[in-house]
């Protein structure tokens, strides 16, 4: 179940929806959020992945040989946006186990809500992978740009960028930015409110994610 718009995309399937619900809840604690939002990125790759080019395969089962299809090869990675990103990338590689990990540093000054960049570390071969940003919270979209222009200046060219909640603000900030990425999000939410969190949102997702407030 989708909601799409251009190259922007709500999954709204029922227990996307409930799930998110959960941890928006400022009352869920660090344990089940850290499991409820792995489940939510899990659902969403579900939903996402169902584009992915099979091809023919020869396979013998115990009764005799058959055609059947197999995934055609394509690579994928898994780019989390640390810290948060990192509450979504075991979710992801449940489905996609071999999918590589390559990791973004990125903290949002809380004055003037600027993206800085602090890490980087890529597979070799991200010019030849599809790969999945991901991030919980696409606020004013300046981090997702930023993570986005990284990769593009290594080479990257075919890239998803996937959040459990947008505001309108970061969705057209980064459509403008990189009018080629497709966003995914589990829920787009009303706006952001003067410290550039998202409303009603789930707060700040790192430090509910790692327990650090
Ligand atoms: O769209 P933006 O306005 O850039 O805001 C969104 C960013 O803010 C949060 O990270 P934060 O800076 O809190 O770092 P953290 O993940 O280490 O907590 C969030 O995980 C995004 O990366
Ligand atoms: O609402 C928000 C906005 C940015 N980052 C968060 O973690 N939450
Ligand atoms: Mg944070």
């Amino acid at each position: 179940m989708a909601l799409k718009v251009g190259k922007f995309t709500v999954l709204n399937h029922p227990l996307i929806q409930h799930k998110l619900t959960i941890i928006r809840n400022k009352n869920t604690g660090t344990k089940v959020f850290r499991e409820v939002a792995n489940e939510i990125a899990e659902l969403m790759v579900y939903e996402i992945t169902r584009d992915l080019p099979l091809e023919d395969v020869v396979v013998n089962t115990p009764m005799g040989k058959t055609t059947q299809k197999t995934l055609s090869g394509k690579k994928l990675a898994v780019i989390p946006i640390l810290r948060a990103g990192l509450g979504m990338v075991d979710g992801v590689l449940e489905l996609i186990p071999a999918a590589k990990v390559g990791h973004i540093g990125m903290y949002r000054d809380e004055k003037t809500l600027k993206p800085h960049e602090y890490f980087v570390k890529m597979p070799t071969d991200i010019d030849q992978r599809n790969l999945f940003i991901v991030d919980p919270m696409l606020a004013t979209g300046g981090s997702a740009i930023m993570a986005i222009d990284a990769l593009k200046k290594r080479g990257a060219s075919n890239m998803r960028l996937v959040v459990l909640v947008a505001a309108p603000e970061g969705v057209r900030a980064v459509q403008e930015a990189h009018p080629d990425v497709d966003i995914y999000a589990a829920a787009l939410d009303e706006k952001l409110n003067e410290d550039g969190y998202i409303i009603p949102g789930l707060g700040d997702a790192g430090d509910r994610l790692f327990g650090t407030k």
